[in-house]
């Protein structure tokens, strides 16, 4: 093991148990290409363990794994509040968790890992105790707000896109702070239900049983059989974004939320989500008896603009959508692609050039209705996604969940033709899907979101560094 453990009292006062300033002092070198320090972390005794839970009783239980039990533990006379994960598989086993078939027990993986790796967006250890069996217990930081799994898929207030953006980008972050550790750390289990919500509704990124450390050209990291949960994507990670890339997409995406004037026109355009319901109506049953279904575009593309969708064809059927059309869209100025470290111009005042690290502006475009396949309908909204079903999450609280807007769009053949603008929106969409539910997306998009859709994705299998 590569990690130093503390026992004594006298520890406690000397361990920066979220290691902050070792934290901030590697950030600020960062052309550092030293293998991270191991970070003292306390070895706690099984007594402590036992009188901090109250004996492992259902009072501390805070919830179950596929692997083991995690209970709340007030320790150091109650002012330090931890989470207390204990596995329940049998030491060296060979056991279903690991697909790897490791001799290496999750729990022993996860301190070496996190025992060099902290960070404020990650749950943390904060050390470790050894039973009497021999068999290791990991002592975390306890997270008050349970996982992002629960509150996408239980809670009654399910978390609006403003907040969803924002669990976005942290573990977006959490994750760039993995890949950019030396070696990097390949978390392979990127999932909503791995990422906690801690005192502050913050996300951050725990469960590091299948981590791994190295870089992609490591023969142990070459040789470990896929693990986790694997993305219907690009295999080749020059394809793939690096999480610089993605932070910094979210970024923009964050402070896109935040400004008013383009949320108060997606606000204005929510109203006509309600028009749209009647055309929802029919093509609900549509969805029910229909496997694939595509929509076409109709609309002038001299202008480059997407007038209306005006049929859906399925099979070698075609069906109108109330009429000729479904929607007459509207053109709205967008960002456009995103190039980290090109310039950027903003269209206000025209021509002068801001040198920003992110995006430049696009031409406006227009936009139509977006139809998905295979979703299930949420309500009368669940699959015809138009920029107003966006904005109504603006409005708080009536965020569908996630797993109902599932967003597997297609836009036709005509994926080029999307607003960019809602490339960069949805993409931000796209993204917390995946930590929301990874294993369900299905995706049939081709446009631009997929970047970020593909690197959250794949993050669990890539190597590497963040760039
Ligand atoms: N640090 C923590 N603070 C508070 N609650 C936690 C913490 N860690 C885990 N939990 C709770 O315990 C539950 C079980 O966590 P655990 O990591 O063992 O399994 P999981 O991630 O849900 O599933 P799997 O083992 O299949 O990945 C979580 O869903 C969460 O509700």
């Amino acid at each position: 093991m590569g990690y130093f453990s503390c026992n004594a009292e006298s520890a406690i006062a000397t361990c920066d148990p979220y290691n902050w300033d070792s934290y901030r002092k590697r950030r600020k070198n960062k052309n550092q290409t030293k293998p991270n320090k191991p970070i003292k972390i306390r070895e706690f005794s099984y007594t402590e363990l036992v009188k901090a839970t109250s004996t492992f009783s259902a009072e501390t239980f805070l919830g179950k794994g596929s692997h083991g039990t995690v209970y709340k533990a007030f320790l150091d006379q109650g002012k330090l509040l931890a989470a207390v994960k204990k596995t329940t598989h049998q030491t060296n086993s060979c056991n279903s968790y690991n697909s790897s078939c490791s001799t290496v027990p999750p729990e022993d993986n996860e301190i070496e890992i996190l025992s060099r790796v902290q960070h404020p967006r990650l749950v943390n250890l904060l050390g470790f105790c050894v039973d009497p069996t021999g068999r290791k217990l990991l002592v975390v930081e306890y997270m008050p707000n349970g996982s992002l799994y629960d509150l996408l898929h239980s809670s009654s207030r399910p978390p609006g896109w403003t907040r969803r953006v924002q669990f976005a980008l942290q573990i977006a972050k959490a994750v760039q702070a993995l890949h950019a550790s030396t070696p990097p750390v390949i978390h392979r289990d990127i999932k909503s239900s791995n990422v906690l919500i801690d005192e502050y509704w913050k996300a951050r990124l725990g469960d590091f049983g299948l981590a791994l450390r190295g870089h992609v050209e490591d023969v142990h990291v070459k040789c470990t059989p896929p693990a986790g949960t694997l993305g219907c994507v690009r295999s080749t990670a020059e394809k793939r974004p690096g999480m610089a890339e993605v932070v910094e997409g979210l970024k923009i995406v964050s402070r896109r939320i935040h400004a008013p004037p383009i949320w108060n026109h997606l606000r204005r355009r929510v109203r006509r989500v309600e028009e749209v319901d009647r055309v929802v109506d029919r093509s609900e049953e549509i969805v029910s008896t229909v496997n694939v279904l595509k929509t076409v575009r109709v609309g002038g593309r001299r202008n480059r603009k997407v007038s209306s969708v005006s049929r859906v064809e399925y099979g070698s059927e075609t069906i109108g959508w109330g009429g000729d059309r479904v929607m007459r869209s509207k053109s709205i100025g967008s960002f456009g692609e995103i190039k980290t470290g090109s310039d950027y111009f903003r269209r206000k005042p025209v021509g002068v050039a801001v040198k920003m690290p992110v995006v430049k502006l696009s031409k406006s475009r227009s936009m139509g209705v977006l139809q998905s396949h295979g979703l299930v309908p949420y309500k009368k909204r669940g699959f015809v996604f138009e920029f107003g079903t966006e904005s109504s999450d603006s409005r708080e609280n009536d965020a569908a969940p996630p797993q109902q807007l599932r967003p597997a769009l297609t836009y036709g053949d005509e994926q080029e033709d999307l607003p960019e603008i809602l490339c960069n929106e949805w993409g931000c969409c796209h993204v917390l899907f995946i930590i929301a539910d990874l294993a369900a997306v299905k995706p049939s998009i081709g446009f631009r979101p997929v970047v970020y859709l593909e690197a959250l994705k794949r993050i669990q299998i890539r190597c590497g560094s963040s760039n």
